[in-house]
């Protein structure tokens, strides 16, 4: 997208990794004036490759919180405490604080910061990087609603966003955080499964790719519920149930539950400092 848009305020990403720069690249796609933007990374090759490939100023932490209004923090959660202790005496009250890290509280950000700081927490998903993202949005406790809808306005250039109350981040996190990854590893699996009926492995892939695909647009855009339109793949007699039945005897169900309720339990525990 090549129109620009003024944003009131100036956005820097502290830790510009993967998340960090499928978010940059979305603000840049949505509009977002360079001179609005600015990354921080923590080697200096990190930072010439994204000032080559973006064109966006990389500074240190430091000089990020003193000059951008807006300060996402993208590292990962076990980095979160070195880059707030950085970060503790140059953010004032003024800035806004948004985090990106499993498990990172907003009230682990606050007790760090100056006091009074606004924090608020997001969670995002790698389909950021193609404008499918969904991000779950949580202010704390001196984030308004204005800096609510900052932060909507921010991730809402790369997807979707949802509010929803912070105890329920961390399944958040399991379910949509993560979410990407399941899809993926059932791909792959399908995929492996093409290849033992002889399909060849590209045949395979675009197959399963495609009906993932069909069915995402099915679920989002038909009304119907899942287990309506599972039924209307599964003829009596058929094929589908033959293969249902397998998923089931496999526990395949209940396998995602306990999945999902993993994620939600490291995300826990990520939050109370255990980071290996
Ligand atoms: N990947 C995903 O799907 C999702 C990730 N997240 C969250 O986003 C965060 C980042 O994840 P991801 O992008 O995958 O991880 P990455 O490791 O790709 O990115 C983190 C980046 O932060 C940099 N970094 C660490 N400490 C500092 C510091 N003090 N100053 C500047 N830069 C620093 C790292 O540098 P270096 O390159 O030297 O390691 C790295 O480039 C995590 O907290 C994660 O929980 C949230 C939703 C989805
Ligand atoms: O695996 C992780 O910890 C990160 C958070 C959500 C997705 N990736």
């Amino acid at each position: 997208m090549s129109q620009t848009r003024k944003p009131s305020q100036t956005v820097a990403v502290l830790g510009t990794g993967k998340i960090g720069e499928a978010l940059l690249s979305g603000m840049i796609r949505g509009g977002w004036a360079l001179a609005d933007l600015l990354v921080t990374t923590r080697r200096q090759e990190r930072a010439d490759e994204l000032r080559t490939r973006f064109g966006v100023e990389a500074l240190t932490n430091a000089e990020a919180a003193k000059r951008a209004d807006t300060l996402i923090l993208a590292c990962k959660p076990q980095d979160m405490e070195r880059l707030l202790d950085e970060l503790a005496p140059h953010v004032t009250a003024e800035r806004l604080v948004i985090s990106a890290a499993a498990g990172i509280t907003t009230s682990f950000i606050e007790e760090r910061l100056t006091a009074g700081t606004p924090v608020i927490r997001v969670m995002p998903n790698t389909p950021v990087l193609v404008d499918e993202g969904m991000s779950v949005i949580s202010g704390g406790s001196h984030a308004t609603a204005a800096h609510l809808t900052h932060a909507e306005d921010i991730f809402g250039a790369v997807g979707k966003t949802l509010r929803v109350p912070e105890t329920q981040q961390d399944a958040c996190t399991a379910l949509s955080g993560s979410g990407p990854a399941y899809f993926y590893f059932l791909v792959e699996a399908m995929t492996d499964a093409g290849i033992l009926l002889g399909l060849p492995r590209d045949k395979a892939h675009d197959l399963i790719v495609q009906a993932a695909i069909g069915a995402a647009v099915m679920l989002r855009d038909s009304g119907e519920h899942p287990v309506k339109l599972r039924e209307n793949v599964t003829s009596p007699a058929g094929t589908t149930i033959n293969a249902i039945r397998e998923l089931e005897n496999h526990g395949v169900r209940a396998a995602l539950i306990a999945a999902l309720e993993a994620a939600r339990d490291r995300s826990r525990e990520l939050a109370s400092g255990n980071s290996v």
